[in-house]
């Protein structure tokens, strides 16, 4: 595993009369960990959702090592070294955990034994590796957050989009989940863009911070910039969530 490079160029998307995102430009550098915040409804998911190739843009590009990828099919993005967890975990249902990241696998080894055992390495890294042979709906959350984050690696990605995969965990899980993502970066340079409310984690990973709101981006820069930066906090007033 490797990381790419991704670059937004002016990305768009409007459903029916709602701007949900408008001329959004950013990048990730190959081997960083970026995140993207902004209050509910800001367009987060659907830049993740055109990155993904869920919804092609309006208007703009996104480039995957310099390369369009945008309005391609969500199994090329994924080829191409997409992976991406959802917001709603949803494993299919009925299978143990070992098939669901199986499945995965069999995007890049075809050949059942290889993609299980490839499976099986990357649910040791996570300590699923005992709850293998569970039905994946009987974890707990925070197993299928892991769950969600073995699947994505699963399929060999060079960016992994993460949609709030710290949500509903407790501290102690958020900074397990941290210290995970965090090593995994370090040590195969896969490149990371999550979408995050959980400010201990967006602190902690993130080495740039995209902020959007009502579609458009407002503020980017460091962790530390962003929580001084005053249309941050203008947005960020009434929310629950303190920067
Ligand atoms: N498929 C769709 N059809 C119509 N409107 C949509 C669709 N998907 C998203 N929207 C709207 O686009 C806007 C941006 O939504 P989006 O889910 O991207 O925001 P978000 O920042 O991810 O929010 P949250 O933090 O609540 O997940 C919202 O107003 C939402 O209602």
């Amino acid at each position: 595993m490797s990381g790419a490079r991704l670059d937004l160029g002016g990305v768009t998307k409007h459903f029916r009369g709602l701007r949900a995102v408008h001329e959004v430009s950013f990048t990730v550098p190959a081997g960083a960990i970026h995140a993207l915040i902004g209050p509910n409804g800001a367009g987060k998911t659907t830049i993740f959702n055109m990155i993904a190739g869920v919804y092609a843009p309006n208007g703009g590009v996104v480039r995957l090592d310099g390369k369009a990828i945008s309005g391609l099919r969500p199994d090329l993005i994924c080829d191409a070294g997409v992976g991406r967890t959802f917001q709603l975990v949803k494993p299919f249902k009925g299978l143990s955990v070992l098939e669901n990241v199986t499945v995965g696998a069999l995007h890049r080894k075809p050949r059942l034994a290889e993609a299980q055992e490839s499976a099986n390495a990357i649910l040791a890294r996570l300590g699923l590796y005992d709850r293998r042979h569970q039905l994946a709906e009987s974890l707990t959350l925070p197993d299928r957050k892991r769950l969600e984050v073995a699947r994505a690696l699963a399929t060999e990605p060079k960016l992994l989009l993460l949609d709030e995969v710290m949500a509903g965990l407790r501290p102690t899980e958020v900074d397990v989940m941290v210290g995970f993502l965090r090593e995994l970066n370090q040590r195969s340079g896969l490149t990371i863009l999550l979408i995050e409310h959980v400010m201990r984690a967006v602190m902690a990973l993130a080495a740039e911070v995209v902020v959007v709101s009502y579609g458009e981006k407002i503020a980017e820069g460091t962790p530390q910039e962003i929580s001084r930066h005053q249309a941050v906090l203008d947005v960020y007033l009434g929310e629950q969530e303190e920067l």
